[in-house]
């Protein structure tokens, strides 16, 4: 296996509510163990990010959250949880994770499959494998949200631009000459 310990520090933030600690996101490995101070900011979602549940902190225990090898190996029956990490705007945060990973060139497939199931992998696969495919389809997902907020910006632009009178756009015109003429 291979077990990673990771701190995540929070700083406090003064408007929590125009970022996130950690985004959206299920931990790749079988199983996590976390550890939270007590100022809070872990949440879990069931419906894809719709609503929140915060995971109020319990002191002396653990978080544990099941990951994506976790969900493959019993074919869904257990699911990855889906969660994220809020920022606070009086006290800065701490957690401490333990992921605790397959070795990277293991080989991953349900352990077992009921009557009637189908296998959530075409094919065994290793772990390093499913994680460079997650990694490149957050990367895709990235470039996408990007793209389309340039484009909004854009049409925001174009709109504007259509909302002022002529005289105006004239006057932008000679301001910008020549790179706009
Ligand atoms: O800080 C937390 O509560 C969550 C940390 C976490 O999700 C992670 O490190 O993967
Ligand atoms: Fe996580």
């Amino acid at each position: 296996m291979d077990q990673k310990v990771v701190v995540n520090f929070y700083p406090k933030c003064p408007q929590p509510n125009l970022t996130l600690g950690l985004k959206r996101h299920t931990d790749p490995g079988t199983i996590t163990l976390l550890l939270q101070d007590q100022v809070g900011g872990l949440q879990a979602t069931r419906d894809g990010g719709n609503t929140w549940t915060t995971v109020q902190p319990l002191k002396g225990a653990f978080v544990v959250n099941l990951g994506d090898h976790g969900h493959y190996l019993s074919n869904g029956r257990f699911k990855n949880a889906d969660h994220q990490a809020v920022v606070n705007s009086n006290h800065s945060r701490l957690s401490i994770a333990t992921f605790q990973n397959s070795a990277l060139e293991a080989i991953m497939y349900p352990l077992k499959i009921r009557e009637g199931e189908k296998s959530m992998l075409d094919e065994p696969i290793t772990f390093i494998e499913t994680y460079k495919r997650k990694m490149s389809k957050d990367l895709e997902v990235a470039r996408l949200k990007k793209l389309a907020k340039e484009e909004q910006l854009q049409d925001l632009e174009k709109a504007k631009l259509e909302a002022k009178p002529m005289e105006e756009i004239f006057a932008l015109r000679l301001l910008s000459w020549p790179f706009f003429a």
